[in-house]
């Protein structure tokens, strides 16, 4: 008799049983000795973010709408992100108003709305910060091949 939660099947390939669990669909060898758990222990699947991107003279493409030829230092745009990251925190300004004005990226259209993504999707100091938060939970700067960012995770 079972766990509550699982499922025994037959694997074509092996011939061998294996057991799914009904809920998060993951399958396992092991025969379960406890009921399944009703969520993937390796987190949600995709998480969807806004981010700020400060890029600087190094940046992969050191280019973008609101400047042509990109020439701050990584440090400077460290910079402007601590204090755009304050302002936020301090509730003097909205991330959605400062990122449409100040992000380096196209998304800056879209309040830095970068819309669901799955792991794979962005770079990965990007992927790990956005699926680290909590929703609603603004990141610290983080450091990528495109420049510095915060990330926002909204849902
Ligand atoms: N799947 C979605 N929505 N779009 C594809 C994103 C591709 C992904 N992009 C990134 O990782 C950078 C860092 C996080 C966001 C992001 C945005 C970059 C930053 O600007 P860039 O350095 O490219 O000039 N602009 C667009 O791609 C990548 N694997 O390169």
């Amino acid at each position: 008799q079972l766990p509550a939660g699982w499922e025994k099947r037959l694997s074509r390939s092996t011939g061998q049983h294996y057991y799914l669990n009904i809920y998060t669909k993951e399958s396992q060898w092991d025969v379960p000795d406890k009921p399944a758990e009703p969520v993937s222990s390796s987190g949600p699947e995709q998480v969807q973010c806004s981010h700020l991107l400060v890029k600087h003279k190094d940046s992969r493409r050191p280019s973008s709408w609101r400047e042509d030829n990109i020439t701050r230092t990584k440090e400077e745009a460290l910079d402007l992100v601590k204090s755009y990251r304050e302002q936020i925190v301090q509730g003097k300004a909205s991330f959605a108003d400062l990122a449409s004005k100040y992000s380096d990226c196209s998304s800056a259209k879209r309040g830095g709305d970068l819309g669901s993504f799955k792991k794979g999707a962005m770079q990965k100091p990007f992927e790990e910060a956005s699926f680290a938060l909590k929703v609603g939970e603004l990141s610290e700067p983080v450091f990528t091949d495109s420049g510095v960012h915060i990330i926002l995770q909204s849902l």
